[in-house]
């Protein structure tokens, strides 16, 4: 009743103080002039914070860490409120250019590509799945010349990040406890959760840990949270570092440039930017962009290492020539038309879930209910038995379970930049109707795309052109997945609750034949996003291959004392998610960092 919620206030709000007091163990902003360090890293994302606590450890080197965005606080581990965060400062607001493959129905053929600007990078943003891929990935990194990062080489580094909290899962011989990240189930499961599983069951899948021996199978999604809030890279690697002599934090300080010796080509130290005034600092021993897929790239090129062509129409003087730079753009792309109407109600939809007032005292008192989940609770990856895509035991192709369908209203619509009469046409008729979403997507897609400069400016985004969904097999794969989820219908879980299809054809494409090929790639094309698994632009190879830009030790071709460890580094994509292939480049990259440095 409205009595028993009044009740409740003040338990709220003891809860609230003292969940606020996580965040004041952020580490404090270092406003100290001291301006020579022996590892500068730029970027405070999922790599650098592994790197900030791992160089640190020990005492032995003094570290500077340099972030452009300012402090997480408690509301930003709410994982319901996800959305809301990417319409903050806290989100860097780039933009693809327009596209006719992904998102052509999109306003502007453009999609939003979120990346996170603030202590803890983009896994302050981020869904929380972790999946880390199939082990064929690594293998395939490592086959290219990448020694010690295949299956074997990364695993160590997976467990080494983790303190796993799920039961049954902690004595697993793939999964770690006791390391700096918190993976948990979301302690919110939907009836829909469930019946997908149970489904899974019914069409021959098994239900596993798709993090663990097999991937594919159907799965409760881990996460980065722990009892239902976000454990983001900062609380996870920084806050029990606080303390630390020699590990300094800058907050609100933009790099815009790595300083590198011309004539030796040695890297030693970066110009930054906060509260509109320059600082030099310099780094005795190297210098460690981990400043992300967007940004690695860009810094890397405003400052003279890149494409020579390129830097020099930009007026860019060019220090090394490394044609790789930007050009490896690697993404997953997903289709967000594939929609699924029931009997009765299997989850809630937005509405539902800020309107409800005990949602709230659920959460703001235990952290238990709907939002403490971020709406997704299973996965499931398909290895596309039957089609010229299969491959045995290795997955092509994930499926994401979306709690209702996000798109209920103008305002989710728009975190899509789906135009005000796409909506009323094809998802408005579902705004009174039960009904989920599934996010289909190719795990492991030939499309690439590119990065570039559009001038010589740090304050001006660069452009960002993923091409995805450029190259016909990824399209084609879609198609096999989304027939595979039609198939779930057919289970006698779904038929029980009335599973259908939703099938009010998009419009666009209602010259084809609904469900055809055709029909499918028009819609694939139109009302399709990128996943925001932006990665590549630093590929990883030997020297001898022509795009690579980093080396196995991650050091830049050409120059001393500069390395990248980030996701950019990815030679190729991997059938996961990123932010904890961030965190095992970021561990794995302080060793080779150490390896280097023998005291
Ligand atoms: C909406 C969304 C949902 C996602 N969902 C998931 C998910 O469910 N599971 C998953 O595994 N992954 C997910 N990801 C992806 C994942 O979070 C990222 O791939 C991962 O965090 C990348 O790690 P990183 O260390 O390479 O970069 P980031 O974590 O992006 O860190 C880069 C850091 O560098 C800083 N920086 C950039 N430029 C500069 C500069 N010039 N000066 C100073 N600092 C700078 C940034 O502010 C940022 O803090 C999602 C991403 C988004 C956007």
């Amino acid at each position: 009743s409205d009595q028993s919620r009044v009740d409740q206030v003040p338990s709220i709000f003891a809860h609230i103080m003292r969940e606020e007091q996580i965040y004041t163990r952020e580490p404090c902003d270092d406003d100290s002039a001291a301006d020579a360090f022996d590892f500068v890293v730029v970027g405070a994302g999922a790599a650098g914070c592994v790197l900030a606590n791992r160089l640190s450890e020990g005492g032995n080197w003094t570290v500077l860490l340099l972030e452009a965005g300012g402090s997480e606080t408690y509301s930003m581990s709410v994982p319901y409120f996800m959305g809301r965060l990417q319409q903050t400062e806290f989100n860097w607001n780039y933009r693809t250019v327009p596209s006719d493959t992904v998102g052509a129905g999109l306003a502007g053929k453009i999609n939003y590509c979120p990346k996170g600007k603030i202590v803890g990078g983009t896994t302050v943003l981020n869904a929380m799945c972790v999946i880390r891929g199939h082990r064929k990935d690594f293998d395939r990194w490592e086959a290219i010349g990448n020694t010690g990062w295949g299956y074997e080489g990364v695993l160590p580094y997976f467990r080494k990040m983790e303190d796993m909290q799920i039961p049954h899962l902690k004595n697993s011989k793939y999964h770690g406890r006791g390391g700096p990240i918190k993976i948990d189930y979301f302690p919110y499961q939907s009836e829909l959760s469930k019946l997908v599983i149970q489904a899974g069951k019914e069409m021959g899948y098994e239900e596993l840990d798709y993090n663990g021996e097999k991937m594919t199978g159907f799965g409760r999604v881990q996460t980065t949270s722990f009892n239902g809030t976000r454990w983001s890279a900062s609380r996870g690697y920084l806050h029990p570092i606080r303390h630390r002599k020699n590990f300094f934090l800058r907050k609100r300080s933009l790099v815009y440039k790595i300083l590198i010796n011309d004539g030796t080509k040695t890297a030693f130290g970066v110009k930054y930017r906060r509260d509109g005034k320059s600082f030099t600092v310099f780094a005795r021993r190297e210098v460690i962009v981990s400043a992300g897929p967007i940004a690695a790239p860009q810094l890397l090129m405003l400052s003279g290492v890149g494409p020579k062509e390129h830097l020099q129409k930009l007026k860019i003087p060019v220090i090394h020539d490394l044609p790789g730079v930007g050009r490896n753009l690697l993404n997953h792309g997903a289709y967000l038309g594939l929609i699924f109407t029931t009997d009765k109600p299997l989850s809630r939809t937005p509405p539902q879930v800020y309107g409800d007032a005990a949602n709230y005292v659920d959460y703001f008192t235990a952290h238990r209910g709907p939002l403490s989940s971020v709406g997704i609770e299973t996965v499931s990856f398909h290895e596309l038995k039957g089609t010229e895509f299969y491959s045995p035991g290795y997955p092509r192709f994930e499926s994401q379970y979306v709690s209702s369908t996000l798109i209920v209203n103008r305002e989710t619509a728009g975190g899509f930049r789906i135009p005000p009469r796409l909506y009323d046409t094809y998802f408005k008729p579902l705004e009174n109707k039960n009904s989920f979403q599934v996010y289909v997507f190719d795990l492991r897609p030939k499309s690439v795309g590119k990065l570039t400069l559009a001038d010589n400016n740090i304050d001006t985004p660069p452009i960002i052109d993923t091409n995805v969904f450029g190259e016909e097999e990824d399209v084609k794969v879609t198609i096999a997945g989304i027939r595979e989820m039609i198939k779930m219908m057919d289970t006698p879980s779904f038929k029980k609750v009335g599973g259908k299809l939703y099938d009010t054809p998009l419009p666009g494409c209602e010259t084809y034949a609904f469900g055809s090929d055709d029909y499918w790639k028009c819609a694939i094309h139109k009302l399709s996003v990128i996943f925001y698994h932006e990665s590549g632009t630093c590929k990883m190879a030997p020297i001898s291959d022509k795009m690579s830009v980093v080396s196995p030790e991650l050091k830049v071709h050409g120059i001393r004392n500069l390395r990248v460890i980030d996701t950019s580094i990815m030679p190729f994509m991997v059938s996961g998610h990123l932010s904890v292939t961030g965190y095992m480049i970021g561990e794995k990259g302080s060793d080779l960092v150490k390896k280097d440095h023998v005291l």
